[in-house]
């Protein structure tokens, strides 16, 4: 298969509805999502808690796209084999989270499974220059990871352009988490990220006609960043 340089909106599904995660995931793929993004917290390297192996199971036969799986957990090693087995497609770990993301990275591709590394708004982008070659998508934090809803930081728009020019032509998805709007997508798409998780910007205003709403910020958010591409 050939690399998607394209656009992606990924909903992070964080800001969906709780009681009503089929629907939701449904909802959002029918209404133009790319990718459907599942955070998974642990309470401890960040100050939430999310979504085991389990729910993760129970979302993938609602998943026609892609289910793009990021964990922020510390350790992360012990529980790579079950996020892959619960369905992930692309499983990222962040190299905050333990002293060898190379051996993390090498234990995500065991599994079978697409294998992004996620960095923190305050960590270089020199701490993946060497695992670049390994993995399929860089994740540029731009809020400290935890919870949805939080203002963008807009560091991670020269630390996008810099990464963009790392990778070069090498088929390595560059993602952004955190704050994305209709203000702050075409600033990261235009520095070079093509997968933009937006979790706010996608469900809010939901309450009644929640699909038509999706779509609506979805596609809002598609033409903001098309306008300046
Ligand atoms: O990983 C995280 C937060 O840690 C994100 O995926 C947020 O859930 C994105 O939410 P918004 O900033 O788009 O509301």
């Amino acid at each position: 298969m050939s690399f998607d340089r394209s656009l992606k909106i990924a909903p992070s599904i964080l800001s969906a509805d709780f009681a009503n995660f089929g629907q939701e995931i449904q909802a959002i793929e029918a209404q133009g999502a790319d990718w459907v993004h599942v955070d998974v917290m642990d309470g401890h390297f960040v100050p939430n808690l999310t979504f085991g192996p389990p729910a993760v199971k129970a979302f993938r036969p609602h998943v026609k796209t892609f289910m793009d799986v990021h964990l922020m957990i510390a350790p992360v090693d012990p529980y790579i084999e079950a996020y892959a087995e619960a369905g992930a497609d692309m499983i990222t770990a962040h190299v905050e989270a333990g002293p060898h993301i190379h051996r993390t990275i090498q234990a995500i591709k065991a599994t079978g499974k697409m294998a992004g590394v996620s960095l923190n708004p305050g960590t270089p982008l020199e701490s993946i220059e060497h695992v670049l070659d390994l993995v399929d998508m860089v994740l540029i934090m731009t809020v400290n990871p935890g919870f949805g809803g939080q203002k963008f930081i807009h560091s991670g728009v020269e630390k996008t352009r810099r990464l963009r020019q790392m990778i070069g032509d090498r088929p390595i998805h560059i993602q952004i988490d955190g704050g994305v709007t209709t203000e702050t997508a075409p600033l990261v798409a235009k520095a070079g990220a093509d997968v933009l998780v937006a979790g706010s910007a996608v469900f809010k205003g939901g309450s009644v006609d929640r699909a038509e709403v999706y779509g609506k910020n979805i596609r809002a958010l598609k033409s903001a960043v098309s306008a300046v591409l």
